[in-house]
């Protein structure tokens, strides 16, 4: 199928680009420099390559590395499908990604700058303006480079290269390099899927009996369930099976204790409240939730979506996923129509139950996909409302957006070396649609360990709006 064409063209626009604490490049020289110097003078630099021994240093080294040759293995076992689907074509443009991949990695591999894009697709200019301007913060000699330019930025960048890899090869143009790991991470977590499927449907048959506390305390375990289903993740495992074999529900008491915040009672009491001001028709509780990994993870926020319509914490849930193949695991469009299609065609009553309801949603129009191109730029969600304003209007109809995984939460945050004091709302850096939070599991550098209760803990927790539970 071919690869969903971005949904949405942001306009080009160019933000401010902050070197680090106090210097700054902007693009556009004018008025305010001086308000600006003084607003990037709080934010810190961006994690990166450049220093040794960082996790954003080792991911570069070793982990990029490993999924680009995964992907060049990928395309040599597909050889004889390509052969079968499009004859000598198909064998010479394999031959020809593959050529354009190795190349990819040798960049990768011995620090060379970064080019531009030569694709024709919507965002190709976006992503060379954002080289241009990152040519302007490099480390001063002009070239951005993989071990010397924001890590958040590199770490996109390949995997942007790798889908231009395939769009300028047709006919095999439309192949998902990650769609075999993808599927094979979703079967190997079956026995877990059907697990969470089957609690969910026992849970409905009498959702409406609950009382508030009982209501909450099952919110509680939904949310742990996705937040533990951001382990699934096949970028931090370069690809390697990273499925979820047993059923989480068992497992929530023994987890608690690696939760390091907790933001969830904020989060039932903003949605209560909002629950209870929506007694009229017209008013309504629209959740959106910024996807992360297909698999056992995308089922968990399903099952969480399913039990906030049923209790009618939400009247409406936005999904929003990936318009190309992103970071091995992220959800596609492909992928979320596919496993709608697998639970409802499994042989297991629940699962299929589930995939029936769920897809009845979509037609209902009680639940929407979208797929904003916003979402596989490299750019800080801060920049979200020059780069994609549009995409920034839609969310601020959101009473409120849950940002799933790690990804999301280094984009929020600006992927930066902020002091661990620095609390969340800060380091979003005036991102502010709607109320959000962010539920993930710790795989990168950054964190914040903010006040609470006299105590330290690491994480983030904020003021009546913005929420975290990692
Ligand atoms: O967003 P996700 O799926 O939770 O994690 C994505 C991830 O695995 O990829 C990067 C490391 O290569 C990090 O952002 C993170 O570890
Ligand atoms: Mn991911």
């Amino acid at each position: 199928m071919r690869q969903a064409r971005p949904s949405a063209r942001p306009r080009l626009c160019l933000p401010t680009v902050r070197r680090g604490r106090g210097d700054y490049v902007t693009s556009g020289r004018g008025a305010g420099a001086v308000r600006r110097k003084k607003m990037a003078a709080s934010v810190a630099v961006s994690l990166s390559g450049r220093f040794k021994g960082s996790f954003a240093y080792f991911t570069i080294k070793d982990r990029l590395p490993q999924i680009l040759t995964r992907v060049i293995d990928t395309l040599h076992r597909h050889k004889n499908e390509f052969f079968e689907k499009h004859g000598e074509k198909g064998v010479e443009a394999e031959k020809r990604a593959i050529s354009f991949l190795s190349k990819l990695r040798n960049e990768l591999q011995t620090d060379k700058p970064m080019i531009p894009l030569s694709d024709e697709l919507p965002d190709t200019p976006i992503w060379n303006q954002y080289l241009e301007y990152q040519r302007n913060v490099s480390n001063g000699n002009g070239q951005p480079s993989w071990f010397q330019s924001p890590w958040l930025y590199v770490e996109c960048y390949m995997y942007r290269r790798i889908h231009e890899a395939l769009i300028h090869n047709p006919p095999i143009d439309d192949f998902d390099p990650f769609m075999e790991a993808k599927i094979q991470s979703f079967f190997e977590s079956q026995q877990a899927i059907i697990a969470i499927c089957t609690y969910l449907q026992e849970l409905l048959k009498n959702i409406q009996d609950l009382n508030e506390n009982q209501l909450k305390e099952e919110f509680f375990k939904l949310l742990q369930v996705s937040l533990w289903g951001n382990r699934c993740d096949l970028s931090i495992s370069a690809g390697e099976d990273n499925s979820q074999k047993s059923s989480l529900l068992q497992s929530l008491n023994d987890f608690k204790s690696f939760i390091l915040v907790d933001d969830m009672e904020n989060l039932w009491s903003l949605l209560l409240n909002s629950k209870k001001r929506t007694t009229t028709k017209e008013s309504i509780t629209r959740v959106d939730i910024i996807l992360d990994n297909a698999g056992f993870e995308l089922i968990t926020d399903l099952v969480l979506a399913n039990f906030l319509s049923s209790s009618k914490l939400a009247t409406e849930v936005h999904f929003h996923g990936k318009c190309i193949p992103w970071f091995v695991s992220d959800t596609t469009k492909h992928d979320f129509n596919w496993t709608l299609k697998q639970l409802q065609s499994a042989n297991h009553m629940w699962m299929s139950r589930c995939g029936m309801n769920w897809e009845g949603n979509l037609k209902k129009g009680v639940w929407f996909y979208h797929d904003h191109m916003f979402w596989t730029l490299p750019h800080e969600f801060s920049s979200m409302g020059q780069v994609a304003p549009d995409l920034y209007a839609e969310l601020q109809k959101s009473s409120v957006i849950i940002f799933k995984g790690d990804l999301n939460y280094r984009k929020l945050t600006g992927d930066r070396k902020w002091e661990f004091t620095v609390p969340f709302h800060q380091a979003l850096n005036k991102f502010h649609p709607a109320p959000l939070c962010s539920i993930r599991t710790l795989k990168a550098e950054i964190q914040n360990i903010c006040r609470r209760s006299q105590r330290y803990e690491y994480g983030f927790s904020c003021p009546q709006k913005f929420f975290v539970i990692q």
